[in-house]
């Protein structure tokens, strides 16, 4: 049975570094994004979808990010702090910078889409000298996500932020977070990938993301050979996600846990897997095992799924316990 262990007597259970911006989630269903007419405005990007969900569920959370001296911006900082997230290191962008932005388009359950505007977008503009390292040292987890490594000086400052974690004795877990229209091409992709899951202790993906890490050296892994490679790193477990078909964690000691789903009532896919991640880790956190961690996850997204947004979905731990004693969970 393993459970995973974190410092004590730290400030913040969670810091989260990376992308802070805007969900625009179609009003109008089941119909494309050319017939779609009116959206409602969320804060979105996954690192800020995650840390939302762990703040709900009562942990201690800070953010590592900037955002655009905008109206849009303002809204960003000022949701974060209504959600007790520490944001002494959200930075303002000096440059005229912008807040990048995602239209989702809900064509059916199973047909989500997002269009992404990310050009000159403030959070690709974090420096590494703007990341704080004293709200690194105070934390017990660090998390980041794949998309901050797509362009300099964002790139260096996850980097940078990684050199803090393990300075500190901080956890850290890296959600893939693979968004294509972020990155030139899959060799530069998967090379930084690969450097920065060699640097985390919990790495979640879907195995589309693994396949794209393992793509540039041609291999082509079952889930157990993709979660071997990072044990021989720092990985204490590896969680490989396969959408209604639930998800399987590994562990260094040859364990591996199989989660079912519950049944959801599915408005649109996309939050699923940031709000699993944050359940899963709020879980993991509080000495759960991985089987009730990954319940936990699996309980978080079938809630965020049957709701229209992402990050103002996330439940607190009563909805999410509620759910755990009165869902149908189905073991896959
Ligand atoms: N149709 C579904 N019904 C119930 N649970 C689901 C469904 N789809 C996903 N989930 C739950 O969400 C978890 C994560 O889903 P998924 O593998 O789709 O992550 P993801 O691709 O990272 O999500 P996202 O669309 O947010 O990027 C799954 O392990 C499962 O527990
Ligand atoms: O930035 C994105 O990729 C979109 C997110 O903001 C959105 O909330 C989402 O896809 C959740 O996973």
């Amino acid at each position: 049975m393993t459970t995973i262990s974190f410092s004590a007597d730290k400030i913040f259970d969670v810091v989260a570094l990376g992308r802070l911006c805007i969900d625009l989630n179609a009003n109008e269903f089941n119909r494309p994004m050319e017939e779609t007419m009116t959206f409602t405005k969320y804060v979105g990007g996954s690192p800020a979808n995650i840390i939302i969900g762990l703040s709900r569920l009562g942990l201690k959370t800070g953010f590592i990010g900037k955002v655009a001296d905008d109206q849009m911006g303002r809204y960003i900082k000022s949701y974060l702090e209504k959600e007790n997230i520490d944001t002494k290191n959200v930075v303002i962008d000096k440059t005229g910078a912008v807040t990048g932005l995602a239209f989702t388009e809900i064509k059916s359950p199973e047909e989500c889409s997002i269009l992404m505007y990310r050009d000159n977008v403030a959070d690709l503009l974090l420096e590494p000298l703007e990341v704080q390292e004293d709200i690194i040292a105070n934390a017990k987890v660090l998390l980041i996500s794949g998309t901050a490594l797509a362009s300099s000086p964002s790139k260096e400052a996850v980097f940078l932020a990684l050199e803090y974690a393990q300075l500190h004795d901080v956890k850290v877990l890296f959600d893939l977070d693979y968004r294509p229209y972020t990155w030139k091409n899959v060799y530069e992709t998967a090379v930084y990938y690969n450097l920065a899951a060699e640097k985390s202790h919990i790495i979640i993906g879907t195995r589309e993301e693994f396949n794209m890490m393992e793509s540039i050296l041609n291999e082509k892994c079952s889930d157990e050979e993709t979660a071997n490679k990072w044990f021989n790193h720092r990985a204490e477990i590896v969680i490989i996600k396969h959408g209604s078909k639930g998800s399987i964690a590994y562990t260094p000691n040859g364990e591996s846990v199989r989660s079912g789903v519950f049944e959801a009532d599915v408005l649109k896919t996309f939050g699923a897997g940031d709000s699993y991640a944050s359940a899963f880790l709020y879980r993991i956190m509080q000495g759960g095992t991985i089987e009730d961690a990954m319940k936990y996850g699996s309980a978080s997204a079938a809630i965020v799924i049957s709701k229209h947004s992402c990050s103002d979905a996330m439940p607190t731990l009563d909805e999410l316990e509620e759910k755990i004693s009165v869902g149908t969970y189905k073991q896959i």
